[in-house]
């Protein structure tokens, strides 16, 4: 099947994930029911506490989950399904389809092989390209992610590098197969904030002139609205909010979101941090009513007994009982 700017890249439907839990024959849920989907030329950010299940969803749709996992739901690249692809296509998915950008490059890399050896190990031993062919491109790529005299870089050692340096030659890998799809997990998390922007906006700009797919896994909102186009905001292992990045960013209409809205400081102006009361739990610490049911000023008996679906608020998903009474009470998120 080809692939418009319409059509999904990456379809995922009511995915649940369960992994063994602590004793043996029982087994505890991390994800529960979530559907995304993104397109060509899209930028999607999945935002959420630390536990919520970002990385558990990667992992999903690369399939590398845990051993004893079980998946549910399906996970759909370009129309093929990712859960029945034999050991050749999944080999082929994960080497050239879809690409992951980790947070801290420096731990991924070995400090022992220069940036070139680091750089093309991947395509060549999987047969994608020759070393020579392999070393030429990634020089081109590297001067296209703005790394100068690349020639001379690749001869180097990892730690001849600063942070942002390295995390465009992970950039560099990870396009180097001409890859559909992007995973990035947290890419930026370790740098400062003028070489994170720099970064991101070279991320971006590949993006767009590729027409690739990303994910944008972060727990930093702000971070998340500056680079993408869609949002869904996850919370215990649950989609809790999702829609078009600025209108949700604007006006948040799940308490859980506009908590996380409220709770980040501002960059122009000094105000009063306001943090969610209580801690997060995990999808398998969930009971049957709604997952942030335990930390919302909102909550009433009904979010105790019963699940909320996902439902379309203007144009918004928002899986909250009372979305539309409370959406003037919740606190006010955008910095002024
Ligand atoms: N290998 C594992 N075995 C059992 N449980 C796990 C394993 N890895 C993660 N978990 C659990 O799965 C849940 C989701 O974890 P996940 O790593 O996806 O969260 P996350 O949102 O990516 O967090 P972070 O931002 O800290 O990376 C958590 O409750 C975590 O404890």
């Amino acid at each position: 099947m080809s692939i418009t700017d319409q059509e999904s890249l990456l379809e995922i439907k009511n995915l649940q994930v369960d992994l063994p839990g602590p004793r043996k024959g029982t087994r505890k849920t991390i994800i529960q029911d979530v559907s995304l989907s993104i397109r060509a030329g899209e930028a999607v950010g999945l935002v959420g506490e630390s536990g919520s299940g970002k990385s558990m969803t990667t992992k999903a749709i690369m399939r590398l989950l845990p051993k004893g996992a079980e998946t549910r739901g399906t996970l759909n690249y370009k129309g093929r399904q990712i859960l029945t692809m034999s050991s050749k296509e999944l080999l082929n998915y994960r080497s050239h389809e879809v690409s992951k950008i980790y947070q801290d490059s420096r731990s991924h890399m070995n400090p022992l092989l220069t940036i070139g050896d680091f750089l093309v190990e991947g395509v060549v031993s999987s047969g994608a390209m020759t070393r020579e062919a392999a070393m030429t491109k990634s020089a081109q790529l590297m001067e296209e992610v703005g790394i100068m005299s690349p020639q001379a870089r690749l001869a180097q050692y990892p730690h001849q590098l600063s942070g942002g340096q390295l995390q465009r030659i992970m950039i560099v890998m990870a396009l180097l197969p001409n890859p559909g799809l992007i995973l990035a997990d947290e890419p930026t998390a370790a740098l400062d904030m003028t070489v994170q922007s720099e970064v991101m906006a070279i991320l971006n700009e590949q993006l767009h002139s590729r027409n690739m797919g990303m994910l944008f896994i972060t727990h930093d909102l702000d971070l998340a609205a500056a680079v993408t186009d869609t949002l869904a905001v996850m919370y215990a292992g649950v989609i809790v909010e999702q829609g078009p990045t600025q209108a949700l960013y604007d006006a948040p209409r799940h308490p859980y979101t506009a908590g996380l809205l409220a709770s980040r400081p501002s960059p122009t102006e000094v105000k009063k941090l306001v943090a969610i009361p209580g801690q997060p739990i995990s999808a398998s610490e969930s009971g049957q009513g709604c997952v942030f049911e335990k930390r919302c000023a909102f909550s009433v008996e009904r979010c105790r007994l019963e699940r909320p679906a996902l439902r379309n608020i203007d144009g918004q998903m928002v899986a909250c009982h009372r979305a539309e009474e409370i959406v003037d009470r919740l606190p006010a998120g955008r910095a002024a």
